[in-house]
């Protein structure tokens, strides 16, 4: 498959690390999950100019017009998936720092939760962490697929999309990545180090709503509640409208007012 890419974009990122560049894939997380039931041993960078059937979170669609960047990173680092907690905290803050560095002030930039990043309030990008397990509950792989909005901000989503164009900021998907692979390697070099405390404590400066009232939806119900902090396990804890606390560990946070 790999003899397929179009590019080979190794040189843009870190040494040791291998990328390759697709016009068109169907979703570049299916691309490199197949490469690594394949054996494929990464770490190993796939792009896409354009993608087919784009995965988002919660078995939604992503759309992904060209222009916009799309890449999934594969790895397969000595970890137990119960090690995974604050992974997705590390990848919205390496997405949050490559940002920064094409431009986009900082002020501006909040993390989401679970792993989304908003610029003024607005979706600008978003993660979705696929894996597999070995028996003894290790990892077997690890992909990480992030969709950036450099050049469109598709409005068919739940949430308000802003792309950086928007922004008066022009950057190839090209530089985009070479931004982007940098500081994602930083960031999972932290959680690979296991400092789960500091990846939490980065994240819960630049959280959005932490403190504030939120729409919370979940596969089976939707509640307000007061966004407190991130548990131990990644999850959020929320502060109910009668006082209870309760922790969810999937689904997506709203305004309150979200209709
Ligand atoms: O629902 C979300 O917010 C997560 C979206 C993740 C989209 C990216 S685009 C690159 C990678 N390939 C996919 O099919 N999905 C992810």
């Amino acid at each position: 498959m790999l003899n397929s890419a179009e590019e080979n974009w190794s040189a843009l990122v870190p040494s040791g690390t291998e990328a390759f560049f697709f016009s068109s894939l169907s979703s570049t997380n299916e691309c490199a999950t197949s490469l690594a039931q394949k054996g494929e041993k990464g770490p190993l960078w796939i792009l896409a100019g354009s993608q087919s059937a784009g995965r988002g979170r919660r078995g939604r669609q992503w759309t992904s017009y060209q222009g916009n960047f799309f890449g999934s990173l594969l790895l397969r680092p000595s970890m137990k998936a119960s090690d995974c907690a604050a992974l997705p905290f590390a990848v919205a803050l390496a997405i949050r720092d490559a940002l920064i560095d094409c431009g986009v002030r900082e002020s501006s930039i909040q993390c989401k939760w679970p792993n989304d990043i908003l610029i003024d309030g607005c979706k600008v990008s978003g993660v979705l962490i696929e894996s597999a397990m070995k028996a003894d509950h290790s990892l077997e792989y690890l992909v990480i697929g992030i969709g950036v909005n450099l050049t469109h901000s598709p409005q068919e989503t739940k949430f308000d999309a802003v792309c950086l164009k928007q922004k008066g900021i022009e950057i190839s998907v090209k530089e985009f990545t070479r931004f982007l692979s940098l500081q994602c390697e930083a960031y999972l070099q932290q959680w690979i180090n296991k400092q789960d405390e500091a990846i939490y404590a980065s994240w819960s400066a630049v959280g959005w709503g932490l403190g504030q009232k939120r729409l919370i939806r979940t596969a089976t119900e939707t509640f307000t509640g007061v966004i407190q902090r991130l548990g131990v396990d990644g999850g959020l804890i929320v502060m109910l409208d009668d006082g209870r606390e309760k922790c969810i560990y999937a689904g997506d946070v709203f305004p309150p007012n979200k209709s």
